[in-house]
């Protein structure tokens, strides 16, 4: 998983006309990990959500899933659609890192996970993330007059820090979120 979001990476790079290393050096230390999830069968699925709605803060999640399904995310227009389980394949979802990198040119794409009334349901995401210390911003490359910085800087070790304790303890805080830097032009 680790390799395949190496390699993700520089086709983003490359994507965005940046050389393919562009963004290598951010993951020595990187603070990757993955987590393992089972979400036990529900009697009242239209009461409870495995995962509630949310966006991955990180850059890259790499997403491997059984065949029960409940995965939706929502689109431009707000709708919620399925993500359907396809056999010995990875989803991919672009992180919100990846969103700032590449100043709004990806999307970080909310979504979350429904439960299922009668089955077990097992799915195992990588999330690839830099290191502690980088100091997240668009890129610089990027940027111009015509199409200035959407984002001031930030650090991703903190941003993570604080997305962790108002999305677990559920202190009484609005969720840490890209939007709140947000350079309103
Ligand atoms: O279980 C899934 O399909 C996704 C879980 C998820 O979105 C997450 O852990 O961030
Ligand atoms: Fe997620």
């Amino acid at each position: 998983m680790e390799k395949l979001s190496y390699k993700l990476l520089e086709l983003i790079a490359l994507s965005l006309g940046l050389p393919a290393e562009r963004f290598s050096d951010y993951f020595e230390n990187d603070t990757s990990f993955v987590r393992l999830n089972h979400y036990p069968p529900c009697p009242s699925p239209e009461l409870a959500l495995g995962v509630g709605r949310h966006k991955d803060s990180g850059a890259l999640t790499v997403l491997s899933q059984d065949d029960v399904g409940g995965l939706e995310v929502r689109r431009k227009d707000g709708e919620w659609t399925k993500v359907k389980p396809i056999p010995d394949s990875y989803i991919i979802n672009v992180g919100d890192i990846i969103q700032v990198w590449s100043n709004d040119r990806y999307k970080s794409i909310e979504h979350r996970v429904k439960v299922n009334s009668e089955r077990e349901r097992f799915s195992i995401p990588f999330f690839f993330n830099p290191a502690h210390h980088v100091m997240v911003k668009p890129m610089e490359e990027l940027i111009d007059e015509q199409s200035p910085a959407k984002y001031r800087e930030y650090n991703w070790g903190k941003f993570f820090k604080t997305r962790k304790l108002s999305d677990f303890k559920k202190l009484d805080v609005e969720n840490i979120q890209i939007h709140h830097f947000k350079i309103s032009n």
